[in-house]
């Protein structure tokens, strides 16, 4: 058997056409991710993950219809949220749900064929974006807000949330949030959605698990949790003794450090741009402050740098975004990359079944209950 790498560090388990990190660039099917967040709109992106080219014209218009025409939810989908104590379930916890969710409606669910493939894709992912709206909205006690014909996928995600249209520099910063998280490489929920649908699972069981990966703080999770932390701090003259006082205590400081990334995270000079421009706007320049002198002292005391997850959280904040629908807008780009990998993954599919090495008791021997 081959040695261990804990946490499977610098392993390469897949090939890929999706997406590259090679010398901190990133790149979706062999385009620069500035090229594409300066130029593209979000639902090119989609195109190119899942078909590894640009759409021509009528491609592009025929995705952007049958998006529309999918992200209509069937009012059971949200239903049920209210009957529970919906203030108590972390969106991320309903999202996990209703992605499962979704299979229960689709009468062609259990069909496994190309076709069949790319028409969940376009079901998850039109419907991804009005799910987490309308648990936003049915927790608020408001009416859920049925799409707009003709809106962008990111307008018509901030229209179905806040019911009125985003300003053109909203939508603007907002779909460039949405092609900056929409891919990178072999993830933990990446490859969670790969593992699940290897054994030939559908491809809602691949996003249910990959939405369970996403979660946890020490992946897509982080952004809620930097959020939490520029609220403890407070003010900018708290900054030092608050960050100084979790690196004595050996906390992991949320939004900083990569497995990959060790030169900074190419994603993070947008964020951190767009954080400057609408924090100065809406009025909270202080929380940008924070984040700049967190940056610093990371980086002077630890060599560490921000990853996609830091200035995200100010940008979203500062959107009037609920802190805990970060992790879930993360998850409503993300889907298109986890699609993306999982057709790849059914185009080529082998299970995926490691070892482990088995570190235990050996040789032991039964003792009836009464004698223990
Ligand atoms: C979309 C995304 O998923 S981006 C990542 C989002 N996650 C976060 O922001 C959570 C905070 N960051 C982290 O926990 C880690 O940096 C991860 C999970 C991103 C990467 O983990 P790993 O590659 O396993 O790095 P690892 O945790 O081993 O870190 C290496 C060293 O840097 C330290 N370190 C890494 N990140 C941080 C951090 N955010 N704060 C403080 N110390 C850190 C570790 O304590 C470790 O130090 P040691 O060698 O003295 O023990
Ligand atoms: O690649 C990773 O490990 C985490 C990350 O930045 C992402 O998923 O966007």
């Amino acid at each position: 058997m081959s040695e261990l790498t804990k946490g499977l560090e610098g392993i390469v388990a897949t090939q890929t056409k999706v997406s590259s990190i090679v010398d901190d660039q990133l790149t979706y099917a062999g385009y620069e991710i500035d090229d594409l967040t300066e130029n593209a709109s979000f639902e090119e992106v989609i195109f190119l993950l899942w078909h590894f080219r640009l759409p021509t014209a009528g491609e592009l218009q025929n995705l952007k219809d049958q998006l529309f025409d999918n992200m209509v939810l069937n009012p059971r989908m949200y239903s049920h949220f209210e009957d529970y104590a919906t203030d108590q379930i972390h969106p991320m916890t309903g999202l996990r749900t209703s992605l499962s969710y979704l299979a229960h409606f689709d009468p062609r669910a259990e069909e496994f064929n190309e076709a069949a493939h790319l028409n969940k894709a376009i079901r998850i992912q039109a419907k991804v974006a009005s799910l987490v709206a309308a648990f936003a909205r049915v927790r608020q006690g408001k009416e859920v807000v049925k799409p707009k014909k003709d809106l962008s996928y990111a307008a018509n995600f901030l229209y179905m949330l806040f019911g009125e249209e985003p300003t053109p520099l909203q939508e603007e910063g907002f779909n460039k949030a949405l092609i900056l998280h929409a891919d990178h490489e072999l993830n933990a929920s990446t490859f969670t959605a790969r593992v699940a649908v290897s054994t030939l699972s559908d491809m809602y069981s691949g996003v249910t698990a990959a939405a369970g990966a996403l979660k946890g703080p020490l992946h897509g999770g982080a952004n809620e949790q930097v959020m939490k932390m520029l609220t403890e701090i407070g003010t900018l003259d708290k900054t030092d003794e608050y960050i100084q006082k979790k690196i004595d205590n050996k906390e992991k400081i949320m939004g900083f450090g990569h497995r990959v990334y060790k030169n900074g995270d190419p994603r993070a000079k947008y964020l951190k741009e767009m954080s400057r421009k609408i924090t100065d706007e809406t009025g909270q320049k202080e929380l940008f402050e924070i984040s700049v002198r967190i940056a610093e002292i990371l980086k002077e005391k630890k060599g560490l740098l921000p990853n996609v997850d830091f200035y995200s959280a100010t940008v979203y904040h500062s959107m009037n975004i609920e802190h805990d629908l970060f992790t879930p807008i993360f998850a409503v780009s993300r889907v298109s990359g986890w699609i993306a990998h999982i057709l790849e993954q059914y185009a080529d599919n082998r299970i995926i079944r490691p070892r482990a090495e088995y570190v235990g008791d050996v040789h032991r021997k039964y003792v009836p209950v009464s004698e223990r």
